[in-house]
């Protein structure tokens, strides 16, 4: 068994309604984002490969294209722009054409904040 990863940077601005930092949270702002995506697997015999890196890294494209440079509070079944909701909306771009998806995990690298998804089946 094997996890192979691929990561996507972007860059996006958003709002978000907080308990606290009420007024600078409310204000349009942005963030850069760094996104893993985790599948597991064995490698193929024959190929050596669990997926081609090609292939995973198409599949990323798109999802980064839905996201980088936007205005997240505009996209689309995306919600409150949280950590949470950027892991769980790119597994659900990405589920469909990466067989074995494991974790998704998203990093904002200036204030060491990550959160991961492991999938609505996950416990
Ligand atoms: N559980 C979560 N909590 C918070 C999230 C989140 O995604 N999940 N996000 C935010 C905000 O995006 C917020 O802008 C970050 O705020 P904060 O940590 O207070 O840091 P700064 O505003 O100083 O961040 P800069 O990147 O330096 O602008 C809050 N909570
Ligand atoms: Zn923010």
């Amino acid at each position: 068994m094997h996890e192979l990863s691929k990561q996507f940077r972007f860059e996006a601005a958003h709002t978000l309604n907080r308990a606290i930092d009420v007024e600078p949270s409310r204000r349009i702002h942005g963030h850069s984002y760094r996104a893993e995506v985790t599948v597991r697997g064995a490698a193929d015999p024959d190929s050596g490969m669990v997926v081609d890196l090609g292939l995973f890294s198409r599949a990323l494209a798109e999802a980064r294209d839905g996201l980088d440079h936007r205005f997240l509070d505009e996209v689309a079944d995306l919600g409150p722009a949280t950590l949470e909701n950027l892991s769980a909306w790119i597994w659900r771009r990405v589920e469909s054409v990466c067989p074995g998806l494991h974790k998704v995990t998203v990093y904002r690298d200036s204030e060491g904040d990550a959160c991961s998804y492991f999938g609505p089946r996950a416990a």
